[in-house]
Order: C-alpha cells, then sequence, then structure tokens
C-alpha cells in the first residue's frame, strides 16, 4: 500500500494542486498567527475547494480555542483536525463532540518517556502526530525543520496509528521509512525555499523519494 503523505502549510492554490498532482493525501492548513504558514480561514477555504475530495484537507490548529475552531471549521470544511499545542483529553472529547470529525493530537518527541503521553489520548486521538519538540527559543510547536530519533517509536505497539513528522525531506525520508513502520508521513519546512514558500521542485523530489522508498520496502497493514 502507499504510504500516506500530507503537505502542510500550503498557501496558494497552485502549490495545493501540485501537492495533489503528485500524489498527497492530507493536505494541511495552519492557522497559528506566529507560523510563517499562517492563513487566514476564508483563504484556507478557497484553495481546499479547488482540490476537496481529492486530499483529506487538515486544519491545524495550536490550543485553539472555541469561536476560534468554529469559523475554521466553518470557513474551511476540513475533514481533519489537528491539535498541535497542549490539548488534554478532555479537549479532544469536546472538540470531537463539537463537530464529529476526526482527531489528530500532535505530541512532541525528544526522549523515549515522551511516547507515554499517548496513553491519555488511547481511544480518543483518532491518529497521533509524532513531531520533534521545537528548538529552544522557537515561537513554533512545529514546522521547525528539526527531526527525533525514529528509533524511539520502535516501542510503540503496533496498533498505534500515527503521521510521521519532523524535520522531513527528500534526503532523509527514505532512511526515515526503513527505521519506522510509519504508513503516513508530514512534511512541511522540508518542501520549501524560505519559510512558508512551498517550492514545487522540492516536492516532487520528495515524492520522488517516498515512491522510490516503497518501491524498496514490502509494506502492509491498516490504517486511517
Ligand atoms: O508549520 C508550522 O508553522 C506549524 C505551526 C504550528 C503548529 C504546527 C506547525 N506545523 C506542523 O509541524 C509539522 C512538521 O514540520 P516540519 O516538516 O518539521 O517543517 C508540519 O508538517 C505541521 O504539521
Amino acid at each position: 500500500m502507499k504510504t500516506q503523505v500530507k503537505i502542510c502549510g500550503l498557501k496558494t492554490a497552485e502549490a495545493a494542486e501540485r501537492a495533489v498532482a503528485l500524489g498527497a493525501s492530507h493536505v494541511g492548513f495552519i492557522f497559528f498567527p506566529k507560523s510563517p504558514r499562517n492563513i487566514e480561514p476564508d483563504d484556507a477555504g478557497r484553495i481546499a475547494d479547488r482540490i476537496r475530495g481529492q486530499a483529506k484537507i487538515v486544519a491545524v490548529t495550536v490550543n485553539a480555542d472555541n469561536d476560534e475552531l468554529d469559523e475554521i471549521v466553518s470557513a474551511l470544511n476540513p475533514d481533519i483536525l489537528q491539535l498541535h499545542g497542549s490539548e488534554d483529553a478532555e479537549r479532544l472529547l469536546t472538540v470531537k463532540a463539537m463537530y464529529g470529525l476526526p482527531v489528530m493530537k500532535a505530541l512532541s518527541v525528544r526522549e523515549a518517556s515522551d511516547l507515554e503521553k499517548i496513553d491519555a489520548y488511547i481511544g480518543i486521538a483518532d491518529r497521533f502526530l509524532f513531531d520533534a519538540k521545537p528548538p529552544k527559543g522557537s515561537d513554533l510547536p512545529g514546522g521547525n525543520g528539526v527531526s527525533f530519533d525514529w528509533k524511539l517509536l520502535d516501542a510503540l505497539d503496533g496498533s498505534v496509528d500515527y503521521m510521521l513528522s519532523g524535520g522531513l525531506n527528500a534526503d532523509n525520508i527514505g532512511e526515515a521509512m526503513a527505521q519506522t513502520s510509519a504508513r503516513a508521513i508530514d512534511i512541511s519546512s522540508g518542501v520549501e525555499s524560505a519559510p512558508g514558500v512551498k517550492d514545487l521542485k522540492l516536492m516532487e523530489s520528495f515524492f520522488n523519494a517516498v515512491r522510490q522508498a516503497e518501491a524498496g520496502m514490502p509494506r502492509s497493514g491498516s490504517r486511517t
């Protein structure tokens, strides 16, 4: 089965359409004002309408309150909500009840104990996204282009459904896929020519590297 690929932080229709043409299964829009990838909900909705049904639309939020979520959900009509802040399991339950949408909980990983945090969300989060911990001083909880030790994921029960994220690019994705059993991957800054500017050639190189890695790697199993 093909690896699911999420291209995150899209800001133009051209980049979104290219991502889908290259085979993206998910496209993500960032709603976090401090990010160079931040986009207004109405603008994201207009871009999403160009590719709706061809890839899952993911709204990435960080500790968003109900009013912010209402605005995003109503303008974007996402397929999935990615909660990339410090939202606890109770907040996930509330958000799921409010919108009836699947929720992907992002957790940042640096050491083995960070993965124990999934326990609180098992049976509540529809999927996890494992990202690296932000470097000291970063304003961003994600999108920092930093990787973590993928071997830490060996400790996970095989039933844990996750997207691998953090510092992926065309040069390291083969190794990331070889070292993990990730069936879904997420990339943002690794396909940018400058913060927030997606580069169509880098996107193409990334997909080529993914497909090359898949060709050498028989994969099986279910996915969300
Ligand atoms: O990308 C951002 O600016 C961002 C802001 C706030 C929350 C999450 C964000 N990005 C997420 O982090 C991953 C990893 O990014 P990268 O590949 O290391 O640059 C990205 O795909 C988003 O899901």
